[in-house]
């Protein structure tokens, strides 16, 4: 696995940008050529054939990256690659997505598993508590991919400090909005479309990752 999964590009991918399994692939191979902390499968279809197909051959390019591959939504898809590919696989849960306990009970207490918390603290308490690996809180700014998602003040970062997670911010980053995020406190940033609407995702994350560490010297 990767030196530190714990800070930096969190990079999720979309099937509305990456619509079959040659673009998926071909993206995330050059978004992983440039070294994000996670990579996350997102894929809201029903089609289990589809999902199973193509979070496997992603796990394997993650375990050949060393960079942990996080399943979005679904904690029998985690198990099952988790039971093939180890530590590599983990899990995101939203609010709606199943026991966060229940999951940590299935994958094992070394899993990276997250948490949606969208602007409430009380959430992250609660994910702490459930056995979190990192909370994800936002949306922070206008997001193309998820409009609808309830949108949170940057200062909830600040404040989700005293959990001593990795924090994720996600929602509407890109180049700009990431720093301020990390200024912010948000360790991991996570994006879909600064990563996958662009032509290469690997110059998108290495822009990105420069903004962080132009975000570092101020
Ligand atoms: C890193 C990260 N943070 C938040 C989310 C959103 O999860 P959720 O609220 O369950 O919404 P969907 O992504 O499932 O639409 C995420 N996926 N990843
Ligand atoms: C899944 C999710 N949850 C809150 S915002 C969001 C989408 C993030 O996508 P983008 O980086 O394109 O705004
Ligand atoms: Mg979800």
């Amino acid at each position: 696995m990767t030196a530190d999964w714990t800070r930096g590009i969190y990079a999720i991918t979309d099937a509305t940008l990456l619509p079959d399994d040659e673009c998926l692939f071909a993206a995330c191979e050059r978004a992983l050529s440039a070294a994000p902390a996670l990579l996350q499968y997102r894929d809201k279809s029903a089609d289990a054939d589809k999902r199973w197909r193509q979070a496997a051959t992603l796990a394997g390019y993650c375990h050949d990256a060393g960079v942990p591959l996080i399943v979005n939504d679904d904690i029998a898809l985690a198990a099952q690659l988790g039971a093939r590919f180890g530590t590599t696989v983990g899990l995101h849960l939203g609010q709606q997505d199943g026991a966060l306990d229940a999951a940590r009970e299935i994958l094992g207490p070394a899993a990276i598993i997250g948490a949606t918390c969208h602007a409430r603290l009380d959430l992250a308490e609660r994910a702490v508590a459930e056995g979190a690996s990192y909370l994800a809180f936002g949306r922070f700014f206008a997001s193309r991919t998820k409009p609808e998602a309830p949108a949170a003040p940057l200062t909830l970062l600040s404040d989700a400090a005293r959990f001593g997670l990795p924090r994720v911010a996600i929602g509407g980053l890109d180049v700009h909005t990431m720093r301020l995020a990390r200024e912010a406190g948000a360790e991991l940033l996570a994006t879909v479309h600064a990563v996958f609407g662009a032509d290469d995702p690997a110059i998108a994350i290495k822009e990105l990752q420069a903004s962080l560490v132009e975000a570092a010297r101020h």
